[in-house]
């Protein structure tokens, strides 16, 4: 069985306070894009990874690894699978790639194992694999709060192109999280916001606290910022702990000179031009 994994970016992430658990309570507005992983799973007598990215890992610390070993344990299953991933977006970038990978992967034991489990129990074992596993169950944008697993209400957003561009950095998540310059905002809007959001809303809610730390520590994700605004974003920001910038763009003209622009610019940057999805099928 055959199942696409989407990428997400954060429109807005706001980093509430830091939590007794080591973890910080977020709330953030999260898309997916149009770019996505592939996963092909089958039955087999033996476990295995196969990746075309060799810098993933295809042992006990694979996402997907972790993610099987608890439905294992959960549903006494007979067979093991033979799990070939077929990677398009960059990993460490803050498109929530490996979290995609474990909501796909388990949509798809569901199927071949015909476990029947409920949305609640999906949600159980997202939330125990990841802090933004969980939004990847739902396949729609969606307002989360809580560490990132609590998925507030869903949302319907309008059409807009999106750039990402990605420089030849990974960042480690908790190292962004556990910063000294980290800025807190003590919102709690999330559950007030209006589920259907216009233009001008996307573009008068983007923000994200993270980005003042990456910025910091990666001047060269700052520079991408202002250049993608110089080249007529309506908004530019960093997607989630980075390493991506994201532009958002009503004009696909001006998508398409951005895109040619950084395509250019370094060869080792990761440059994708795309659109948010509303519902992926
Ligand atoms: C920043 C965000 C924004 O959507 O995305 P990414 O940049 O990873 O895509 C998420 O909060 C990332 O979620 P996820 O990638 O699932 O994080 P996890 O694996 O659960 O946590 C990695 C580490 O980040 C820190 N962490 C994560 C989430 C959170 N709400 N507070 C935290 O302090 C913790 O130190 C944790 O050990
Ligand atoms: N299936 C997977 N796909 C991508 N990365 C994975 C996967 N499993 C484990 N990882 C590891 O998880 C880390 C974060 O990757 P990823 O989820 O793509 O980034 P981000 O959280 O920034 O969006 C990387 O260090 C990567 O090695």
């Amino acid at each position: 069985m055959l199942i696409r994994a989407y990428a997400k970016v954060n429109l807005f992430l706001k980093i509430l306070n830091k939590r007794q658990d080591g973890f910080h309570n977020i709330e953030s507005l999260m898309s997916p894009v149009n770019l996505f992983d592939l996963l092909k799973v089958q039955k087999s007598r033996q476990f295995r990874i196969t990746c075309n990215d060799k810098t993933i890992p295809v042992d006990e610390n694979n996402i997907i690894s972790k993610t099987f070993a608890l439905v294992q344990k959960k549903y006494n299953l007979k067979h093991l699978v033979d799990v070939c991933l077929y990677k398009n977006i960059p990993s460490g970038a803050g498109l929530g790639g490996g979290s995609s990978n474990a909501a796909a992967f388990l949509q798809i034991l569901n199927e071949i194992f015909s476990l029947k489990m409920s949305f609640d129990e999906k949600v159980d074992i997202m939330s125990k694999v990841g802090s933004d596993t969980v939004f990847f169950l739902y396949n729609q944008p969606a307002f989360v709060r809580g560490r990132g697993e609590i998925v507030d209400k869903t949302a319907v957003l309008p059409s807009f192109y999106v750039l990402l561009v990605k420089p030849p950095v990974t960042i480690s998540t908790s190292s962004v999280y556990s910063d000294k310059n980290l800025t807190l905002t003590p919102y709690n809007t999330v559950s007030n916001m209006h589920p259907v959001l216009n233009y001008t809303d996307v573009l008068d809610s983007v923000d994200n606290g993270l980005q003042n730390v990456v910025f910091k520590k990666y001047p060269e994700t700052y520079l991408i910022k202002e250049k993608m605004l110089t080249l007529n974003a309506d908004a530019a920001l960093l997607s989630g702990s980075g390493a991506t910038v994201f532009g958002i763009y009503s004009s696909k003209k001006y998508l398409n000179k951005a895109y040619d622009y950084f395509k250019i610019f370094n060869k080792s940057y990761f440059v994708y031009k795309t659109e948010n999805i509303n519902n992926v099928i």
